[in-house]
């Protein structure tokens, strides 16, 4: 695969064998910056060397900066290093597809305000975004205050704000100033219908994107790389599993029901052995299970995770977050998300209980900067990201020296839902890693009133904020010690540590980054920084003498909350999409031995012996193809298994009565209909090879599909029929020789145990984002 997707790319996209081969590239060697003191030692093991070229953060900056933010004289003159100049670092825009598939565009959906200056104080101009109980060093004006880490936003006095009635009650006024986009055109692509092949050289591609290396694996979905074959250009293309999400919904879903029980004094004596009888242990499995398998029963918010994450990803704009360049939803199963290339890897590969070589402060220091822009951009547009970690924290570039933050798959917008009257803390529906989680988010045995008095208790609607800022604290820590800041191989002990242990920072770390790290890791979330008010942290601005950049030119681009409506249409989910998409899988993937069942059901139900076609029979089913891609033509998948099936003998009751009714699709769509396979669908083609597995997956979610249409109550009670369903390739075991596989939570018993608990460790102890946590009982 390696040197195919090699040869790939070299044929499609001019790109050397040194850029295919990303994850080792041969930096040039580091230019140190001008402080002597901060001389950067020996990179890291497993990290090629940082390119400390002064003006590290300097491509971040518009041309138009005040000079005031500039870099130190001898940083600002020295030469941008040609791989993160702003233009470098863009990705081109795309050309206008070619109409191979349904398409919508959607016009860009950043908007971008200029106001007219209106003079204000500095001080209240961009109040911070959480409320802190005061402190003694808020008493204090942030131009006298001599704090390592100042409690209020840095002064700004070019701020602006909008017109105070235009704002919603609930949101604070904001800075508006325009910032030259890294990206370039926010515009994004949702492609309605995608196909996937793989050819029998083994390189697979969807659509215009031919696929490549696995960048990484996380709780919910796989990342790999991807050539746009057009265009020669290289992204990111993250597939999530929709089941796997359902999973963390329903597990979330179980984990509040009980909560609730509890509560209300139910659910106590049901003896040991925690949920045996009614509403235990067989049925939460059954439950989880249910919902992994079908979509419709996991309620409505079955999927907000990763929609939200598409609706947040195609909001947000800024140099240090991972863009999106389009989303493709393929099957009911998949979803596609084209991001960005992060081609430099995690900035730190760490596991649990492993010590890496940190970095030297100063390195850490040009790295992290870049975290607390991102973050203070998606804190002054009141999102949360709550999963800050190294993992999710990617040079974007092969000379690692620019940072993108990726992964919005838990963030959440600040204020909305409100938490509930359920969510105290140790109660909260937990998202996140929890090596890198706040000590208010992890459950506790500790009364409110301890908690309280320990300043551990939390105020409704100022939760995520803080934990942030923890998360940051212990990814400094990381990159600056090569370990975690607690590490236990029990959660619940990692969980006491992070809660009530102290951290142990090293004799070896400065002063004014050990005052850094106490602050970021203080227990309490009020004794914590606020993200702006880091802009004058000592350490951060190496003593000032390295200021960050401009804060207002940082949160410049304002973007807006999703609207539940696109949260809902992020992904674009629509039946009938999916049905023309499935409709064609059909044809190319042997599903045609369905509609053989059928005739003969139908034939015996006449009394007679049809010998129609199987054409007519497609015909009679609406599922005209039109194959227009030559790589379908020529692809093996579409030269479709007519072979009997086993488990297709057994005909869907409703596909019957679609076909006894005489059902025909509408013109149009027959006219319009592509094919579209998954990729682990267009995989599963060539790997399993038996009639099983052939007629198994796609045939019965075309079938699905088709049914969903036109028979929503009927779909959802198919689980009631006599006759079952096949499973679907999901639902089967997995052969060895099979190439794709998630993260280690394809089944709810890898991922949760009975009781409906996300198991923490599925990464290796320490990535286990998303996922539902249930305090000790
Ligand atoms: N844009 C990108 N470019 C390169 N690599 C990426 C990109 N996005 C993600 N990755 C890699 O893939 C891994 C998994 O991606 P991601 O964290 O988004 O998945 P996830 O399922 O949301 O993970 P988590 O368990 O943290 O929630 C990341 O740790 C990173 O190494």
């Amino acid at each position: 695969m390696a040197p195919i997707s090699k040869i790939i790319s070299t044929l499609f996209c001019g790109i050397g064998s040194d850029s295919n081969d990303g994850r080792s590239p041969s930096p040039p060697p580091p230019v140190l910056t001008s402080d002597q003191q901060h001389k950067a030692a020996t990179p890291p093991h497993e990290l090629p060397a940082l390119n400390f070229a002064a003006p590290l953060t300097a491509p971040e900056l518009p041309k138009s900066h005040p000079p005031s933010v500039q870099a130190s004289d001898d940083a600002s003159s020295a030469p941008l290093p040609p791989a993160t100049s702003p233009a470098a670092l863009s990705p081109p825009i795309a050309p206008v597809p070619k109409l191979r598939q349904l398409v919508v565009s959607e016009p860009p959906s950043i908007s971008h305000y200029v106001i007219p200056p209106t003079p204000i104080d500095p001080l209240t101009a961009s109040p911070p975004p959480f409320e802190r109980p005061a402190t003694p060093s808020d008493s204090r004006s942030p131009a006298a205050s001599t704090s390592s880490t100042p409690r209020l936003y840095p002064s700004s006095p070019n701020l602006t704000v909008t017109d105070p009635r235009s704002r919603s009650p609930h949101r604070p006024p904001r800075g508006h100033h325009r910032r030259s986009s890294s990206t370039g055109s926010r515009s994004f692509r949702e492609t309605l219908n995608a196909f996937a092949v793989e050819g029998p050289d083994g390189v697979r591609s969807v659509n215009h994107y031919v696929l490549g290396e696995v960048l990484g694996r996380g709780s919910y979905a796989t990342v790999e790389k991807a050539i746009d074959r057009e265009t020669g250009h290289a992204y990111a293309i993250k597939e999530f599993s929709k089941r796997r999400l359902r999973q963390i919904a329903a597990a979330e879903a179980l984990r509040r029901e009980r909560q609730a029980d509890r509560m209300n004094g139910r659910g106590r004596g049901r003896g040991r052995g925690r949920g045996r009888g009614r509403g235990g242990a067989t049925s939460a499995s059954r439950i989880l299970q249910a919902a992994a398998d079908d979509p419709d029963t996991a309620g409505p918010d079955n999927l907000d995770l990763v929609k939200t994450e598409v609706a947040i990803m195609k909001k947000v704009d800024h140099p240090n977050l991972a863009s999106v360049h389009e989303v493709i939803d393929v099957t009911s199963d998949d979803a596609l998300l084209i991001m960005e290339l992060c081609e430099g890897g995690p900035i730190l590969k760490l596991k649990d209980g492993e010590e890496v070589k940190p970095y030297t402060e100063e390195e850490a220091r040009l790295i992290f900067r870049q975290l607390v822009l991102g973050i203070a951009y998606l804190h002054h547009n009141e999102i949360i990201h709550r999963d800050i970690k190294p993992d999710n924290a990617l040079f974007s570039d092969l000379a690692r020296t620019h940072v993108k933050l990726v992964d919005f798959g838990v963030s959440k917008f600040a204020q909305t839902p409100q938490p509930s009257a359920m969510d105290k803390p140790g109660n909260l529906s937990v998202a996140g890693s929890p090596a890198y989680m706040a000590p208010e988010l992890l459950p506790s045995s500790k009364k409110e009133d301890e908690e309280e008095e320990e300043g551990l208790k939390l105020e409704d609607g100022k939760v995520g904020y803080a934990c942030d800022v923890w998360s940051l604290g212990a990814t400094l820590y990381a990159l600056v010690t090569g370990r975690l800041p607690f590490q236990a191989e029990d959660p619940i002990e990692l969980f006491r540590q992070i809660r009530e242990d102290p951290v142990d920072i090293p004799s070896t770390v400065s002063e004014p980054l050990r005052n850094l790290l106490t602050s970021l890791l203080a227990k309490s979330p009020s004794a914590r920084p606020s993200v702006p008010s880091l802009w004058s942290d000592p350490w951060l601005t190496f003593n000032s003498t390295d200021p960050m950049p401009s804060y207002e030119e940082n949160v410049s681009t304002e973007i807006q909350e999703p609207s539940g409506e696109e949260v809902d249409h992020a992904l674009a989910a629509y039946r009938g999409s999916a049905f023309l998409a499935m409709s064609a899988a059909a044809k190319f993937k042997g599903l045609l031995n369905a509609a053989m069942v059928r005739r003969k059901s139908e034939a015996a139900l006449a009394g007679s012996s049809s010998t129609d076609s199987v054409e007519a029979d497609t015909k009679a089913r609406g599922g005209g193809v039109m194959v227009d891609s030559p790589e379908m033509v020529s692809s093996p998948i579409a030269s479709p298994d007519l072979r009997p099936s086993s488990t297709s003998s057994t005909p869907s009751p409703s596909s019957s009565r679609n076909n006894l009714a005489g059902r025909r699709r509408p013109a149009a769509r027959e006219q319009t209909t592509m094919s579209s396979l998954s990729i682990s669908d267009a995989t599963s083609r060539w790997t399993l090879s038996t009639p099983t597995s052939v007629s198994g997956g796609s045939a019965e979610r075309a079938k699905d599909d088709e049914q969903d249409e036109d028979e929503d109550t009927e779909m959802r009670s198919r689980s009631d029929s006599p006759t079952p369903m096949p499973a679907s390739p999901r639902q089967q075991p997995r052969t060895t020789d099979e190439p794709r596989e998630w993260g280690g939570t394809t089944a709810p018993s890898a991922a949760m145990d009975e009781a409906g608990v996300v198991k923490p460790d599925e990464k290796g102890g320490t990535g286990a984002g998303a996922d539902v946590w249930e305090d000790p009982e």
